[in-house]
Order: C-alpha cells, then structure tokens, then sequence
C-alpha cells in the first residue's frame, strides 16, 4: 500500500492520503503510520469510508483502549464514543477550551481517534498545540520557574456536580447529543510534572494546562495561579498552533502526550457528529 504524508503548514499536523483504514493494515504500515504519528503528533486520514468495527481495528493497532470516565459509550461499542451537536442544540461547545484528554488520571491515554462522521459546512474546526514546541521556545525566565515543579490535575471544573457539565446545565434544561455523566470522584486530585519526557520519543515538552490543572503543588494559590496563566498564555500562543478543518470521513489521530486540542464551533444551525476512541 503506498500513501502519501503531507505536513501541514502549522506547528504540527499532517494529512495522509491513499490509505483505506476499513481495511486490515500491514505492520509495516503501521509502523510507518506510528512514526509519522510522534513525528507530526496529529494525523489527518482522507477520504475514510468505514464503520465503529474498522475505527475500532485501527485503534487497536496502537494500543489497548481506554474506557472514558464521564461520557458514556454507544449502547453496543463499550469502547466507542458519540461526540454529537444537533442543528438545534443551544448548551455550550463541548471541549471548546484547551486540554489534555484526561491529564487528570493517573497514566493520561497516548492518543485520541476521532472519526468524521457528519461534519458541519463551516466552523467545527479541532484546533492543537505543539507542547514541543512551546517549551523549545519559551523564555528562560518563564521555564526557571516551571522546572522541577509538579501540576495538580483534576476533572472538577468540568465534570464534578459543581462543574461545567454538571447541576447547572442540567438544570438548564437545555439537552446535549450525548450523554456526559458528573461523579464526586472529578475532585480528585492526580500529581504530573509540568515539563516531562515525552514517554515514547524521550523528548522534552509541556504537559497539560489551566482547566485540567488546578494548581502547582507546594505553590500559594494566587502565585500558582498567576504562574499558570502566563504559561497557560505562552502554551497557546498562535505561532504553536495548527487548526485542523474536517472533511466527511476523515480520521483524526492525536499525541496527547504532546499536543494540546480545544473544539471550535461556528457551525450553528448544523448537526456535527463524530466517533471516538481512546488509546492507553
Ligand atoms: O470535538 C472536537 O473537535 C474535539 C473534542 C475533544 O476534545 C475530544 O474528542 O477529545
Ligand atoms: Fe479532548
């Protein structure tokens, strides 16, 4: 099988074409694709015409699944995930804010896998952050006063009773396109160093950001608050970024170890909908 890998013109990213996914892959393939992954951190796959099975399939060739803590499953695929905004659903984009996939547990998953399914005409767009990158590039005034210093990760802001997804949009009334499920155990609290070894490539980078991280262990609050908005500013910034735009049937495949995403909206009045798979 022969296909062609395209970086794209940001920070990170590239697109492959003339692969078929709803098909088994060589292991030569799949090494080729694993390289290409650490290397670029996000993959955009064209043109994909496949089901849950074949997302599943691919998935598996990097890993074994994750199970998500807070959003349940599709009824028959334990392991696959609906990420769906209806035409008329008014609740707030779902991950519009800058993220590691689960960076609040104990070992954080290696990749996300998200399959286009319906995909708005404009707007929609999943956005990343070279953590390699920013770290490279950052001040050394700014990383003296990160190194050696551990981040505390929690879920609480978005998925305890108290948080974004919890009593208060459900009190809203108002009706997501798939279900989000708050527990008491979004309050804990899980320790990860803000600059670490990427565990594959050995490389140095960022991890995780304000949202997930509450707080910088040992620091005062406001100090460790202050600390963690301007590197949560310098994390983001543009220059770091690439803006993934989707097309019907694409996959995308990113390194949560070294990149940070957010959703986007912009496509109200338009159903999006996509499958997802988690890899430990
Ligand atoms: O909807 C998106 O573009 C991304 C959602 C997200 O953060 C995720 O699936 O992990
Ligand atoms: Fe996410």
């Amino acid at each position: 099988m022969t296909f062609t890998i395209t970086p794209s013109q940001g920070a990170c990213g590239a697109t492959i074409s003339g692969l078929d996914l709803s098909r088994e892959l060589d292991p030569s393939v799949i090494r080729d694709i694993r390289e290409a992954w650490l290397r670029h951190h996000v993959l955009a796959f064209t043109d994909q015409n496949m089901d849950d099975e074949d997302l599943e399939r691919f998935s598996l060739y990097f890993g074994s699944f994750a199970g998500d803590p807070y959003i349940a499953p599709l009824d028959d695929r334990p392991n696959v995930i609906e990420i769906r905004r209806t035409a008329d659903e008014t609740t707030p984009i779902f991950a519009d804010a800058w993220h590691t996939d689960w960076s609040f547990g104990k070992n954080p998953p290696a990749a996300t896998i998200l399959h286009g399914i319906v995909i708005p005409p404009h707007g929609g767009n999943t956005d990343f952050v070279n953590q390699h990158a920013a770290l490279k590039a950052m001040p050394a005034e700014l990383r003296e006063r990160i190194e050696g210093k551990q981040a505390i990760h929690s879920a609480r802001l978005a998925y305890a009773p108290t948080g974004m997804y919890g009593e208060k949009e459900k009190a809203s009334g108002k009706q997501r396109g798939f279900r989000i499920h708050t527990s008491e155990s979004a309050y804990d609290t899980q320790l990860h160093p803000l600059i670490r070894r990427h565990p594959e490539t050995g490389e140095e980078c960022l991890f995780g950001c304000l949202g997930y991280i509450i707080g910088i262990d040992g620091m005062e609050e406001p100090e460790a608050e202050q600390l963690l908005l301007e590197l949560y500013l310098w994390q983001t910034r543009p220059e770091f970024q690439y803006s993934h735009q989707w097309q019907p049937g694409m996959v995308v495949m990113w390194d949560n170890r070294s990149v940070l995403h957010k959703a986007n909206g912009g496509y109200e009045g338009y159903e999006r909908k996509l499958h997802r798979t988690v890899v430990a």
